[in-house]
């Protein structure tokens, strides 16, 4: 436009190396690297043009989609792109599509859960794209409950084949991703029966469609669920429904490393843990923990921008209002949510490291570290993903009207997102696992078992429960030993408190159902501190940069201390900190306000996001919003034409009604 940069005098205000930031952001240098090419070559391919996706109808949406991820592949393959470059292409080409089911869900599905000999007839073809898989696990009936799903696959030792059928009309297949108009495949969860015998849940790969002309194999009745919330937005998913009617397949299609069907029709188990079955909900969700840093990096990154171009109130002699950032209201709202994405990059590249860790165990048969890593997965998934749902709404609201615009990028990325609450496991019910998990360890506590990992804070369970915070400074609160010593005290308080309170009740799962609106704070406060602790941890490491580790310390205590200030009424309650203490808390956050406003902008670059990833004018990196914001509105389809279309129809007869007729 005018080629002038409007947040440069913000930008010149930072006192710290975004460059260096941006290298800590990626994860390592050749992270960013790699993400900066793949960034810029997404944004400069019309190819890839996604700003018109709100007006789409259905319809040309879908096939808009399938175009892109055709030529995604087409790229992909023509510039040699590695696996992960390859997965970067598809994040910054940004559009829900059936590949993300594909790479994301049907081949860890079959590396976790397929023998030797399975992953090496199904993975070829699956890393050719020359067959289309997709993860049909839910039903109509049956998401969260996993164990009550209805599908069957039924042994038939006369013809060595499973018998797949939909005895229900509970029992369709309802959500899968990819499924509806496009999979070839599917990995598909059914009970397995043999000899009459039900012996649980289990996975089959499951042909679905011919690959000849990609109509439905005999037996199966499939389609796409319908249109979902907003415009554009998911849409772009063909979330599918399916039914078998007796289909058959051949016995090497069960995914068979966790179980086994023999040539007899013996079931026969191996000796890894029956839980495997699940494991591929593991890995998505911790893949999920670290795209909630990327989805609410996002959302921050426009409100941020856009909250330093805009102005309301305070002129001074004709001068120039104040722009709404300085507002402490807009800070309080805006900083925690920028803590907040620094925080779940931190803790997803750690928690991607607790799973390459228990990944390398399992293959040496050592399951010791999967309960944790279920709870983990499971807890921190739910609370970052609630988080970003809402601070992506916030940062809508923090851009005044026009957040509410298209053109701003948040409808859209809201949409996009808030599912991720309840796919890969409802936050709630995933909060309850971690409460169980907590509750067997704080059981355990008195057996002389310690406890390890993110629970071996409660091993020192005395002096959590009787420990009075020694703060008495606002300043005292930057210590991370003062922070760390307040979570750990609410957490394990929450939980045993809960504890004690299930004792009362003779049957043990009475009292968990009774109390889990208890159980899911004490979960939450726990999956708090782990975020926190991490990220605490993070300072610790080696941070090059000119004043980057001071700004990752400002922003780790403005995360800790905005959340306890939030859940003041737990830190009060459990008796970990007192009033007085609370309020200084308080007073530290807002001058740590006052130290990251000048770094803000600089502190959203760091994120290297290209204004074709942002896909938002409010959040442009010049920050040259309102020409372009005039700009588009003329470009929306209602203006094609200066008298809208139906003025002869709708608007000249009202306009033309007899008057008397009118007052009557
Ligand atoms: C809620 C539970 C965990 C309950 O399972 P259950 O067997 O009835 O539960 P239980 O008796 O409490 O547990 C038995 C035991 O299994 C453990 N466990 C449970 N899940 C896992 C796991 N993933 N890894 C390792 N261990 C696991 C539990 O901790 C229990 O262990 P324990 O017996 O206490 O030692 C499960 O059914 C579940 O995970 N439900 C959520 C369903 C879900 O996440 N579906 C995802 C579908 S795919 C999808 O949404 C893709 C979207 C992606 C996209 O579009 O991008
Ligand atoms: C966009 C999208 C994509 C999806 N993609 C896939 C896919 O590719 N493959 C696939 O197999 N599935 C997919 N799913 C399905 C998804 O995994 C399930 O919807 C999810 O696991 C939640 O299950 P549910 O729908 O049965 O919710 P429900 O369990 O019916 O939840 C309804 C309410 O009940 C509450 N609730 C349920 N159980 C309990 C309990 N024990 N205690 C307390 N409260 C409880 C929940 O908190 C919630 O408030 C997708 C879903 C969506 C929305």
């Amino acid at each position: 436009m005018d080629g002038i940069d409007h947040l440069a005098d913000e930008r010149n205000k930072a006192q710290f190396d975004v460059d260096a930031m941006k290298i800590v952001w990626a994860g390592s240098r050749h992270a960013f690297e790699v993400s900066d090419r793949i960034s810029k070559l997404v944004a400069a391919d019309p190819g890839f043009r996604k700003d018109n996706r709100p007006m789409l109808g259905r319809n040309e949406l879908f096939k808009n989609t399938l175009r892109k991820a055709a030529y995604a592949w087409k790229r992909i393959i023509e510039l040699h792109l590695s696996e992960e470059e390859a997965a970067k292409l598809r994040f910054y080409v940004d559009e829900p599509a059936y590949t993300d089911l594909h790479w994301g869900m049907f081949v860890p599905a079959i590396k976790g859960q397929g023998t030797e000999e399975q992953q090496q007839k199904w993975l070829p073809l699956a890393y050719k794209m020359q067959i289309i898989g997709c993860y049909g696990q839910t039903e109509l009936g049956h998401g969260s409950n996993v164990q009550g799903l209805e599908t069957t696959a039924t042994f038939d030792p006369q013809t060595d084949e499973f018998v797949i059928h939909s005895p229900t009309l509970t029992s369709s297949k309802w959500w899968p991703g990819g499924l509806g108009k496009v999979s070839t495949h599917g990995v598909i969860y059914a009970r397995l029966i043999t000899d009459g015998r039900d012996h649980g849940v289990h996975g089959f790969i499951v042909q679905l469609r011919s690959l000849e002309d990609h109509s439905p194999l005999p037996g199966i009745t499939v389609g796409d669920i319908g249109m979902k919330f907003g415009n554009g937005a998911y849409n772009t998913m063909d979330n599918g429904v399916l039914r078998f009617d007796h289909v058959r397949i051949p016995r090497d299609q069960m995914l068979m490393r966790v179980s086994q069907v023999t040539r007899e029709g013996k079931y026969m188990q191996s000796d890894v843990p029956r839980q495997l079955v699940y494991g591929t909900m593991v890995y998505v969700r911790q893949t999920i923990v670290a795209d909630a840093s990327c989805a609410l990096s996002r959302a921050v990154c426009i409100a941020t921008r856009y909250s330093a171009v805009r102005r309301q109130f305070g002129s001074q002699d004709g001068g120039p209002e104040s722009q709404v950032i300085d507002y402490k209201t807009q800070q309080n709202r805006l900083f925690p949510l920028l803590a907040s994405a620094y925080a779940f990059r931190f803790v997803g590249e750690w928690l991607k490291w607790l799973y390459t860790d228990v990944t390398q165990r399992l293959q040496t048969n050592d399951f010791s570290t999967l309960p944790e890593a279920h709870a983990c997965t499971a807890g921190l998934k739910s609370v970052t993903t609630t988080a970003t749902a809402d601070g992506i709404e916030e940062c809508r609201k923090l851009c005044g009207g026009h957040g509410y615009l298209c053109t701003s990028g948040l409808p859209e990325l809201f949409a996009v997102y808030v599912p991720a609450c309840t796919y890969e496991g409802d936050n709630i019910v995933l909060l309850l696992q971690v409460a169980r998990f907590l509750m067997k360890t704080v059981s355990q506590l008195g057996s002389g078992k310690k406890p390890v990992g993110t629970t071996s804070y409660m091993g020192q369970i005395e002096h959590l429960m009787q420990c009075r915070s020694n703060v008495q400074r606002a300043e005292d609160w930057l210590k991370p030993s003062a922070i760390l010593e307040a979570f750990e005290s609410r957490a394990a308080r929450m939980s045993v408190a809960c504890a004690q309170n299930l004792t009362k009740f003779t049957n043990p799962e009475e009292g968990f159902a009774e109390l889990s609106a208890d159980l899911v704070e004490a979960a939450v406060a726990h999956c708090q501190l782990i975020i926190v602790s991490k990220f605490i941890e993070k300072l610790l490491q080696d941070i090059p940069g000119k004043g980057v580790r001071e700004q990752l310390e400002a922003l780790c205590n403005i995360y800790a201390l905005f959340l306890l200030h939030k859940h003041q009424g737990d830190f009060l309650s459990t008796g970990c900190i007192t009033a007085k203490q609370a309020s200084l808390a308080n007073d530290q956050l807002r001058s740590l306000y006052s130290q990251v406003r000048p770094n803000a902008i600089a502190l959203v670059d760091a994120f290297n996001y290209t204004d074709h990833f942002l896909g938002s004018i409010l959040g442009c990196y010049d920050g040259n919003v309102y020409p372009k914001l005039y700009e588009a509105a003329w470009k929306d389809p209602l203006n094609d034409s200066v008298v809208p279309e139906g003025y002869h129809e709708y608007i000249r007869p009202l306009l033309k009604q007899n008057l008397r007729t009118a007052r009557l």
